[in-house]
């Protein structure tokens, strides 16, 4: 089973990533991880943070020579900006007094560090995680909930993607079709992998020229409100082939599992798969898509169930799109309780992203991919890609011909 985790806080010293149960041979070098994370890096609204911190890849384990070798992947991204935060978020204790809201130095930045963060902001996990885990502060709490650990699960998604491409050749893409009031018209022709250049040189990751120019000054204005931005981001995945999930159990179900995973992702609050919400419009006989036989081979006369049936992919594109609420972390500041005097007060802030909605479709385009990764490779098995290559083909190789 193809498993991952990730650990470390927003600002620790770095995030870690492992993937585990990967097989050995898959093509793999550090320069794939960095692409991927400079991607999460991109796009129009985000915050001061991005402009000066930069992702330190290092693999520390699971891969040779550039090949994976069988073992965890285990990759680092250190934090760059890790020496401006060595004493508020010290592993080991630290004297009390390095700890004071005002520890000598006069800097505004380090006062800002140092004070306890009574002022829980409403939309983050501040309030709740206080309550659950028992904490004054919220310091603890914002420093796991932060989407900073996106990082991790873009770097862990972008292996997943080498190895479902050199498996299986498939390959994803993803990119933005709603930034607030801001949509990309309906028959706007879709991005597919090869538009990758494209997508990454638009700033808001819009592959509609025009729209893509109202979503930046949509963002612009929405700035000078100071107030904040959500939307909708789209991942595509093609040539998966049929067969992956499986409609015999509830948490068998690829459409579940896309699902769960996606609705994962910090500020996420909707997913759907194909037209999903759309079809609910509609009547039966507009809503699937029919069977038909084109030069012997049967396909689908549409994909509006964006590539899955009864919990498996039907070899059509899988198209996955997922709604990101607005930033919670409003300049315009929200209104909170001091939980140290029960006064009422305004939501710290400091500095935030006004939309992250381009990031995000790099984050959702990664959980595609480890999903996609784990059900492929609970249908081949294999310990080393060309195996699994081989038992895929086997699977395929055995369907009647106008079946595959
Ligand atoms: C790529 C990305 C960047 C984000 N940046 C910010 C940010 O700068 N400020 C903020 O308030 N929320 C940001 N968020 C969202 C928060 O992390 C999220 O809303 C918060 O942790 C609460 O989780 P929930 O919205 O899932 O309930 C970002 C999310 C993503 C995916
Ligand atoms: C650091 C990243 O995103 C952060 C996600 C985030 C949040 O609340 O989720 C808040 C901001 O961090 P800070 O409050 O320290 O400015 C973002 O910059 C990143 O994406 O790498």
């Amino acid at each position: 089973m193809l498993r991952w985790t990730t650990a470390g806080e927003s600002h620790g010293p770095a995030l870690v990533a492992v993937l585990e149960g990967l097989p050995a041979g898959v093509e793999l070098t550090s320069d794939v991880i960095r692409e991927a994370l400079a991607r999460r890096r991109l796009g129009h609204g985000r915050g001061a943070r991005m402009s000066f911190e930069k992702d330190e890849v290092r693999i520390l384990g699971g891969v040779r020579h550039g090949t994976t070798m069988g073992g965890p992947v285990a990759v680092e991204i250190g934090n760059t900006e890790w020496p401006k935060w060595e004493t508020v978020m010290s592993p080991d204790p630290v004297p009390p007094e390095s700890l004071l809201v005002d520890a000598g130095t006069g800097d505004a930045r380090e006062v800002a560090r140092n004070r306890p963060l009574t002022r829980p902001r409403p939309g983050h996990a501040d309030l709740v995680g206080m309550q659950k885990y028992a904490l004054g502060e919220a310091r603890p709490v914002l420093e796991r909930a932060s989407a900073r650990e996106t990082a991790a699960r873009v770097a862990l998604g972008a292996v997943a993607a080498r190895m479902l491409e050199q498996v299986a050749g498939v390959r994803l893409v993803s990119h933005v079709v709603r930034i607030g009031p801001v949509a990309v018209p309906e028959d706007a022709r879709p991005p597919t992998p090869d538009d990758l250049a494209a997508l990454d040189a638009d700033p808001v990751r819009c592959f509609d020229p025009a729209t893509s120019a109202a979503m930046v000054a949509e963002i612009d204005a929405c700035q000078k409100d100071g107030d904040t931005l959500g939307g909708v981001v789209e991942v595509l995945a093609h040539g998966v082939p049929p067969g992956l999930g499986s409609y015999v159990s509830g948490d068998a179900r690829l459409d579940g599992r896309l699902a769960g995973a996606v609705m994962s992702v910090q500020a996420v609050k909707g997913v759907e798969i194909g037209d999903g919400f759309r079809t609910a419009a509609r009547r039966g006989s507009q809503a699937h898509d029919e069977i038909v036989s084109i030069d012997g081979h049967l396909t689908r006369s549409t994909n509006r169930a964006g590539g899955t049936e009864g919990g498996m992919s039907n070899g059509e594109v899988v198209r996955v799109r997922a709604a990101m609420k607005p930033i919670s972390t409003v300049p315009r500041a929200l209104a909170t309780v001091d939980v140290a005097t029960g006064e009422a007060a305004t939501a710290i802030h400091q500095r935030s992203d006004v939309c992250a909605v381009p990031p995000a479709a790099v984050v959702v385009e990664a959980m595609v991919s480890l999903v996609l990764a784990q059900v492929l490779l609970e249908k081949t098995g294999g310990d080393s890609a060309a195996e699994a290559s081989r038992n895929l083909r086997g699977y395929l190789d055995a369907l009647p011909e106008h079946m595959r």
